[in-house]
């Protein structure tokens, strides 16, 4: 029971409207942490878990073996968490949903979600600003009613930034009455930069989201074909499907509980999210749809073909070369997250996958000899292409509002578990110096204990089998300062990741390949334009010998006609009188005229 009553979200705080909600034992058992617990309950699930694991003969993953992490998880779980749902609270947020005040507010504001039709709308005036939109519009209310508005695409982020300047600043005023002036005045100047339409009111709400048990639809059936059970984690059962439309194998990603009502629903939906900005980069897993069936929560993502790499690593580890394409892919992919404004948050060998393609594109046998035959021949025979993915998004945030739910705490660092925020992207960084450092054959990470706290300080021994800069790049990626640990930018400099070093042959050759196919495509696509050129060329001489030889009229006529073509878009763009109409053909004709003259 202490431990519901410790992990079970009950804010005391008078803010917090869940205390009368979370009356029984049973609704505390609800409403447990955000952290992807759907599959277990404390007191037995994690046993039928584990049966799901032996029927599909997979390895239960660390995190759902029984643990005591750090405290600081389950305290920090006290606030985590939107105010659990119940019947009573999804009527009113539903309700809420269907009375948009504004067309953009502060958290809701995304001008990409606005159809065409709402924004030429009469009356709907649109811009990249949150601005008050009137009650009575229909148009608006549908669209508002129709979908979700995605808290991390890159308009919702810049209205949250500004949003926080306006609190920040009103707050800072409320508090400290005795600014001097010209500060006041400097200050009050930028606000109004934000915010030229002074009469929008503040609003404090969480972005609008729809019900999933109001847009359940059965897909999963109907199109696709499971293949097989993939993987459990403490979220969900992902299955390898097969897309009966268009043939392709994706993972589908389904919530162990139904979550649609529940408090996790929104967890569910956040991952969601992240995907649906995130999934466009070689180093993450990409992301297809997502959909709620029978209350559960759905997405169709990439199939893996490599699995994780914590089973990977159960295998063997992995050597230097391989450590440093891990590296290299998963800054990538970092430095691609980071970039958008969002920290991952969770990364650890169990949510980076693997994909494997042949080291030597097929259609490049008849290709034309480039010298590097010796190379492929080299590497034809057994080799994979391997790219590391970052995957699994549940616990994605944003650093400008972060709704910081802390990941697997074996690879956090110390700050974020004693709540410090102030340097989310190096959280990450830490997070993939302890997962190099497990690759590498480091492992298992502790949970906790003074082992835990000596990764922390940074004393833990160096590897043998890596080098010494290696070694010590790991030591600066996990630094107990994260102001000294590099950026997903600046670890590129690096000289571990020196480019042409930390690529294997078989990735050399590969991108070789690839960029020897670019170049047959550009030959062919520079052979066809020739041809053009040339039969042009070919057509065009005859004609300008015709026109030498036409009489004046008809190329003075030419020229009149193109005068005439040249003025008329003029006419037609001014709205003048009937009497500037007239005066402009008489104009018109006195120019095509004098041209003429001149011509003769
Ligand atoms: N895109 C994918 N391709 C191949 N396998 C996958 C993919 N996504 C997930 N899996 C498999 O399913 C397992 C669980 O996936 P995932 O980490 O996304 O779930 P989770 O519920 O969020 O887990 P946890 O919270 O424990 O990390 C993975 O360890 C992996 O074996
Ligand atoms: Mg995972």
């Amino acid at each position: 029971m202490d431990v519901y009553t410790e992990s079970s979200g009950v804010d005391t705080s008078p803010d917090m409207n869940s205390s009368v909600e979370i009356s029984s034992p049973d609704r505390m058992k609800a409403v447990l942490p955000r952290k992807l617990t759907f599959g277990l309950s404390p007191e037995g699930d994690t046993n039928d878990i584990s049966k799901q694991y032996n029927a599909a003969n997979l390895v239960l993953s660390p995190r759902k073996q029984p643990s005591i992490s750090p405290p600081y998880r389950r305290v920090r779980a006290l606030r985590l968490f939107d105010t659990p749902a119940t019947p009573k609270t999804i009527m009113q947020k539903s309700t809420a949903a269907k009375c948009p005040k504004f067309l953009y507010n502060h958290e809701n504001a995304n001008l990409d979600f606005v159809p065409a039709m709402v924004r030429e709308a009469p009356g709907n005036v649109l811009c990249d600003r949150p601005r008050c939109f009137p009650l009575h519009n229909q148009a608006f209310d549908n669209v508002m009613n129709a979908a979700n508005i995605n808290p991390f695409t890159p308009n919702s982020l810049l209205m949250q930034n500004k949003k926080r300047s306006r609190t920040q600043l009103g707050r800072e005023n409320l508090h400290n009455n005795s600014l001097p002036t010209n500060a006041f005045r400097e200050r009050q100047q930028n606000f109004a930069k934000y915010s030229d339409d002074e009469d929008l009111p503040e609003v404090h709400q969480a972005p609008k989201r729809l019900a999933l048990q109001d847009s359940n639809i059965s897909r999963y059936a109907k199109e696709f074909v499971e293949i097989s059970l993939i993987g459990v984690g403490e979220f969900g059962l992902v299955y390898q499907c097969l897309n009966r439309l268009d043939g392709c194998v994706y993972a589908i990603k389904k919530s162990i509980k139904p979550v649609a009502g529940s408090s996790f629903e929104k967890t569910a939906l956040n991952e969601v999210w992240a995907h649906a900005v995130l999934g466009k980069h070689d180093n993450v897993v990409r992301y297809y749809s997502a959909w709620a069936e029978d209350n559960h929560m759905l997405i169709q993502n990439e199939y893996c073909n490599g699995g994780s790499l914590q089973a990977f690593i159960q295998k063997r580890f992995l050597v230097e070369s391989e450590l440093r394409t891990l590296l290299l892919h998963i800054a990538e992919g970092l430095k691609y997250i980071h970039s958008n404004g969002l920290v991952h948050m969770d990364l650890k060998s169990g949510n980076i996958f693997l994909t494997k393609v042949p080291a030597r594109p097929a259609s490049t046998t008849d290709s034309y000899d480039d010298g590097f035959e010796d190379v492929y021949d080299e590497v034809e025979s057994a080799e994979y292409i391997i790219t590391y993915k970052i995957g699994d998004l549940g616990h994605v945030t944003s650093v400008k509002d972060p709704q910081v739910e802390e990941g697997d705490c074996r690879y956090l660092p110390k700050e974020i578990l004693q709540e410090d925020f102030k340097h989310l992207f190096k959280a990450d960084i830490f997070s993939l110096g302890m997962t190099l450092y497990e690759a590498a054959g480091g492992g298992p990470l502790p949970k906790n204990g003074p082992e835990w706290h000596k990764f922390r300080e940074g004393d833990f021994p160096d590897l043998p089998n890596l080098s010494k800069d290696f070694n010590s790049l790991i030591k600066l990626m996990t630094h107990p300062d994260p102001e000294c640990r590099p950026s997903s930018t600046s670890i590129f400099n690096h000289a571990i990741l020196n480019p042409i070093e930390s690529k294997t042959k078989a990735q050399l050759s590969h991108e070789l390949a690839v960029e020897r196919q670019k170049n047959e495509l550009l030959l062919r696509k520079l052979k066809e334009a020739k041809k053009i050129l040339k039969s042009y060329e070919q057509s065009k001489t005859p004609v300008t010998k015709r026109l030498k030889h036409q009489s004046p009229t008809v190329s003075d006529r030419q020229l009149r006609s193109y005068t005439r073509k040249t003025q008329r878009p003029v006419l037609s763009r001014s709205r003048r009188g009937l009497r500037d109409k007239n005066k402009n053909v008489i104009d018109d004709r006195v120019f095509s005229y004098s041209i003429h003259q001149t011509h003769e």
